[in-house]
């Protein structure tokens, strides 16, 4: 369910959680805020105001169900795929199944390997979204995740997605690249990213692709 404005979301979303959506929606909004403030902050780059509402200005609440499978070894629940957007709040139940892949360049023992991100009551799971990954000059990987279903237990979650508006300019920012001394990735429009992306949200590393095909 996309969110415009309050107005819009009473009228169009079902009836049965739209108050709930909209505040889950508002509330996250105010997280994701503070989370991009500290995060960009802590890499030199202080964004005002306008500039982190640029970032996080469109907002979407989706519910998956993931219904139980005879042969969960035969399918999968969400292929694998990195979020398209600055950043995703995701409410998971008690059920698990969610996997994010650890990237071959980091070090840490579990590089290059599928690892669950168990679900753990009262908590959110937070992803970097392809966007904040460019932003930060790729000093945040945006990860590699997949959803596994089981043949006993249905599975239910709620992510929350937050991306920039399709008329910004996705460029590393400068504060960074600074630090840096380079930029990893060339400037594009994000209506361009999803001219070539959209429809296909749950794409596997386009958009890092993308970027490197655009790549200074
Ligand atoms: O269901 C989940 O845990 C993740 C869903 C997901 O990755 C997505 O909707 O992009
Ligand atoms: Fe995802």
């Amino acid at each position: 369910m996309a969110y415009t404005n309050d107005d819009e979301a009473l009228q169009q979303w079902p009836v049965e959680c739209r108050d709930v959506a909209l505040q889950y929606l508002k509330t996250s909004h105010e997280m994701v805020r503070k989370l991009l403030e500290a995060l960009l902050g802590n890499l030199g780059a202080e964004l005002d105001d306008s500039k982190i509402d640029a970032f996080i200005g469109k907002k979407m609440v989706n519910m998956n169900f993931y219904l139980t499978c005879p042969n969960p070894e035969l399918t999968i629940g969400v292929r694998r795929h990195s979020d398209m957007d600055t950043l995703t709040i995701l409410l998971q139940d008690g059920i698990g199944g969610l996997y994010i892949k650890i990237p071959q360049d980091v070090n840490m023992e579990q590089k290059g390997e599928w690892v669950e991100i168990p679900p753990i009551s009262g908590a959110l799971a937070i992803n970097i979204g392809d966007m904040l990954q460019i932003w930060s000059n790729g000093r945040y990987k945006s990860a590699e995740h997949i959803v596994r279903t089981t043949s006993t237990k249905s599975r239910v979650s709620i992510p929350i997605f937050t991306r920039t508006q399709p008329t910004q300019k996705i460029v590393p920012l400068p504060q960074v690249v600074e630090k840096d001394g380079a930029a990893h990735c060339k400037e594009f429009l994000f209506s361009d990213y999803m001219n070539n992306f959209f429809g296909n949200a749950h794409h596997s590393k386009k958009s890092i692709e993308f970027a490197k095909t655009n790549s200074a």
